[in-house]
């Protein structure tokens, strides 16, 4: 189990990170989210033991995590961090990078794991590129196959798909949480993208003002968002007066609906148009199959 014990932590005066307290079972995906500058980064690199902690403490089963204080060397061989910022080897190929730290003994069990590898983060035709040669997004998948390659109990991802385009995200999220639930390894993630928490996120935390804001299931807090700021991670959303916060696919055109409004714009969306309308002087959002002409008068409904 990690658990994180009553942490803070500030650079300067200001607190960054305050009384944060939260475990995580072997196995367990958690995620990380917030506005930029909440501390996620932070939060991240205090568990590898980037930093010395002022205050509390990082247990990994009965290992307590220390900072520099305390090793000469950053990190434990139990976990893995990748940063937005990767470091790799750049005039060696992407094959060479990911067994960099793989025994050298079994030559043939080692290449069968650079090649098992190279698959989850859908790499194999570049096996033999130079990693000088690759685009930012290839980058960060060599820095994710690297940090896995040999299987630590915790996986830290910062941004994990930040550089990589929606083309492979997709497919190569899915493969990569799927090896980590398969392999039982515990996987930290701050992000700001809704789609790497909603499907694979056992739990999520959100950061706000140096706290945890809410903790829970992704599904829970989807459904119950209890403030703008968590329901604004999940999509457009409207705060209407008698109602509280109404997503807007929860919003409907309705013949008898009961709110009366009159439609300012609307944007494609690709399955469907969000359209912006003005509710007694207030902007909402609602989603629809159409575009609506402009100046229109409607009726809306709230749908659960
Ligand atoms: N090395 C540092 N020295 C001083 N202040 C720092 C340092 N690193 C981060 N900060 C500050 O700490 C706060 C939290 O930064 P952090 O990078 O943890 O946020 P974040 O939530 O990961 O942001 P983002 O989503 O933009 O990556 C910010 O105000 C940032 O300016």
């Amino acid at each position: 189990m990690l658990q994180i014990k009553n942490l803070s932590f500030h650079y300067k005066e200001q607190a960054i990170l305050n009384h944060i307290s939260f475990t995580a079972k072997p196995g367990e995906h958690l995620s990380i989210i917030g506005e930029s500058g909440s501390g996620k980064s932070t939060l991240l690199k205090l568990l590898y033991g980037y930093y010395d902690l002022p205050a509390g403490q990082i247990f990994w089963k009965d290992t307590e995590v220390l900072g520099p204080d305390y090793n000469l060397v950053v990190g434990y061989d139990f976990m893995k961090y990748v940063a937005q910022e990767f470091d790799l080897m750049p005039y060696i190929t992407v094959a060479e990078n990911i067994g960099a730290f793989l025994s050298n003994f079994y030559p043939e069990e080692k290449q069968a794991r650079i090649n098992e590898l190279l698959k989850v983060v859908e790499l194999e035709p570049y096996a033999n590129i130079k990693v000088k040669e690759l685009s930012g997004g290839q980058k960060q998948r060599v820095a994710i196959a690297r940090a896995i390659a040999k299987e630590p109990e915790i996986l830290l991802l910062d941004e994990p798909f930040s550089h990589i385009d929606n083309f492979k995200k997709q497919s190569l999220r899915r493969s990569l949480f799927k090896y980590l639930k398969d392999h039982h390894i515990t996987c930290i993630v701050a992000t700001h993208d809704k789609d790497d928490v909603l499907s694979f996120s056992d739990q999520m935390i959100v950061l706000h003002d140096a706290k945890i804001m809410a903790q829970d299931t992704p599904e829970n807090l989807f459904k119950n968002p209890k403030n703008k700021l968590i329901a604004s991670f999940f999509g457009e959303y409207n705060d209407l007066e008698n109602y509280g916060i109404i997503y807007a696919h929860q919003l409907k055109l309705h013949d008898k609906g009961s709110l009366k409004a009159t439609v300012k714009q609307n944007y494609f969306k690709g399955t469907s148009y969000l359209i912006e309308a003005d509710l007694n002087g207030t902007n909402v959002f609602f989603e629809h199959e159409s575009a609506l002409n402009i100046g229109a008068s409607i009726s809306l409904n709230v749908s659960s």
